[in-house]
């Protein structure tokens, strides 16, 4: 295949990043090399400097809890990572700015050295991208020598790390919105920054959310793209009387009524002195009126006026409705409305029965269906709030609490060492949860009788894997009395190889967003309904076979001292 190839994005003449496998770069050209920590090029130095640079390591890439008080993640971001991985080169530019940086004992070979790095003899396991994650089993399995490893370790939990968590905060507003709301993600201009924003569209959209108002999104992922005005729009407008171009075609094209906005007044008044919805409003604001005809006039198919600018029930709603009725005699349907203040479950409910009485009063067929969108500082508790007192609400558009991780600002992820040159390592920590699993290892997800997912458990690489029917010991990693047999009903190995190195494997697919994303609903919807509620959800369980929970206990003793006391 044709080695793809990413123009660097510094500006200088420049070569460019040879990529391998046919695979583009990362989105996001600010991801290169030099994306890293200093420590990542001062131990590479001191990996060449001591001549093990080339001894193969294993380091797993995993997060140790799952974040917003739940007990799932969706994991999301290795796309870009293997983007990364495929055109792993440094430019001259780069190197002679790493050589700028290090101190000037360190010598030229190194230079040399990482110009002929790449990540040809680097292999990596993962799972799936859009898959339920839990905490301690690895996403990632990164094995190549120890300095090209060593370098990657910062770009791989960065590009992770805001991915799996943003995936994970739209999964769970779409868990408490339910299947059939429309979710927008609104985010872009809250956002940390131009790649927050783009991160935030791609992995909400992959978490379930159905479209985004970020056209660059669309562009670049293929992402629905969705939107409706601001209060800007209607408050730009002072009167009807600014309206010149009145005359609007109808839907069918087979005739054009030359005055619209006349059209529109004689709804509004025919509204107004109706016996069952006179009283609700009296006169309403012109100027808004004004906003919602022209945007009719430019958008006749697809109507949305948001209608909290003045006053929602005595000027909004029958102007919306004055307006919808005028477009209906010409054979358009308007799309709705958004809320955007107030209490947007007691706001929907009058806007519904308001479109409810026209739809019985007038005789116009599903009207009273219009669709509502709300918005404004949404989040897990306000849908859930919503739901709890009932609301008329079809949409949400969400943006700051979603796309910035108010709840959570980031997910734990790490990247630790455990084998090398075959030799399993571990990492040991006054806090057990923070004690590192050694060993080139499998994952499994175990499945029960009712078709859930009941454990992950993690084997050593070569022990054989657990089988349907058979009865397998699933231990606590660390706690010693927490173990159960399980007799799976499928086994699912968890890590597929994503970039073969070497090793002459195949390499799995890349997916388009899209499957992605309907792997992830799939997913979420195959677990258990405990595990994914909202207050105290019971932990999934995750677990490690009999022989690696004593190979982890005899390499802890190896290498804890033993203390002394006095
Ligand atoms: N029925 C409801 N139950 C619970 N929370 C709600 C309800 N309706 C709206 N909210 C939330 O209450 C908050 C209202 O915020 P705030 O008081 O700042 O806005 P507002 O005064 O309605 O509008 P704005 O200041 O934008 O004009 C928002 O976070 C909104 O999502
Ligand atoms: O509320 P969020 O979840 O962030 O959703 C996006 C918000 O952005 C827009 O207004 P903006 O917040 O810019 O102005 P406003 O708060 O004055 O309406 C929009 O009207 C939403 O309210
Ligand atoms: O299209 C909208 O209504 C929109 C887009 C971004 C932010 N707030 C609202
Ligand atoms: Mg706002």
């Amino acid at each position: 295949m044709a080695a793809a190839a990413v123009v660097v994005a510094n500006g200088s003449k420049e070569e460019e990043r040879r990529g391998g496998g046919g695979i583009d770069g990362p989105t996001n050209p600010m991801v290169t090399p030099l994306l890293t920590d200093l420590y990542q090029f001062t131990m590479a130095y001191a990996y060449w400097k001591a001549g093990k640079h080339n001894e193969r390591a294993v380091f797993d890439l995993y997060f140790r809890k799952s974040p917003f008080g739940g007990e799932y993640t969706v994991f999301a971001g290795l796309e870009e990572c293997i983007r990364l991985i495929a055109n792993f080169r440094f430019t001259e530019d780069e190197i002679a700015f790493i050589q700028a940086s290090l101190p000037s004992s360190c010598e030229i070979g190194f230079y040399n050295y990482l110009r002929g790095i790449d990540c040809s003899d680097v292999e990596i396991h993962a799972i799936s991208e859009g898959y339920v994650v839990f905490p301690k089993i690895p996403l990632m399995r990164i094995e190549g020598p120890v300095a090209v490893v060593q370098l990657l370790e910062t770009p791989l939990v960065n590009l992770i790390n805001y991915a799996s968590l943003v995936a994970t905060n739209a999964a769970r507003h779409r868990f408490v919105a339910g299947k059939s709301k429309l979710l927008l993600e609104f985010g872009l201009r809250r956002a940390q920054g131009p790649d927050g924003g783009i991160g935030a569209s791609k992995y909400c959209y992959m978490g379930g959310f159905d479209a985004t108002s970020n056209v660059a999104a669309g562009k670049l992922f293929g992402i629905p793209l969705r939107g409706t005005h601001s209060h800007a729009f209607v408050s730009s407008f002072m009167s009807p009387d600014e309206i010149t171009e009145k005359s609007l075609q109808s839907c069918d094209g087979s005739n054009v009524c030359e005055d619209f906005v006349s059209l529109v007044q004689s709804w509004l008044s025919k509204l107004k002195w109706s016996q069952v919805l006179g009283g609700i409003f009296g006169e309403t604001n012109q100027s808004e009126l004004a906003a919602f005809m022209s945007y009719a006039l430019a958008f006749p198919i697809n109507f949305l006026a948001l209608v909290d600018t003045y006053d929602v029930m005595r000027s909004g709603v029958p102007n919306f409705c004055a307006v919808a009725l005028a477009l209906n005699d010409l054979g358009y349907r308007a799309v709705g409305i958004r809320l955007d203040s107030g209490d947007l479950a007691y706001q929907s409910c009058e806007a519904r029965k308001f479109f409810l009485t026209i739809e019985k009063e007038f005789g116009v067929p599903e009207f009273g269906r219009i669709g509502i969108t709300a918005s404004n500082d949404l989040n897990e508790e306000t849908l859930d709030a919503l739901n709890k007192q009932g609301h008329e609400i079809d949409a949400f558009g969400i943006g700051t609490h979603l796309v910035t991780c108010y709840a959570q600002p980031a997910l734990g992820v790490v990247f630790k060492l455990v084998e090398i040159n075959k030799q399993p390592r571990i990492k040991l920590s006054e806090d057990v949860s923070k004690v590192s699993i050694p060993c080139k290892k499998r994952s499994y997800r175990l499945y029960g009788k009712e078709g859930y997912p009941l454990v992950d458990i993690m084997t050593g690489e070569n022990e054989p894997s657990p089988k349907v029917g058979e009865r397998i010991l699933c231990r606590h990693p660390f706690n010693e009395s927490k173990r159960a047999y399980v007799v799976p009903q499928r086994v699912e190995e968890l890590m597929k190889c994503f970039w073969p190195g070497r090793s002459g494997k195949e390499r799995e697919d890349l997916p388009p967003i899209k499957v992605i994303r309907q792997r992830c609903i799939e997913q979420l919807d195959l677990m258990r309904p405990d595990h994914m509620r909202r207050l105290n959800p019971t932990p999934y369980k995750v677990s490690v076979s009999a022989k690696l929970y004593d190979f982890i206990h005899f390499l802890w003793l190896n290498e804890a001292p033993v203390g002394e006391l006095q």
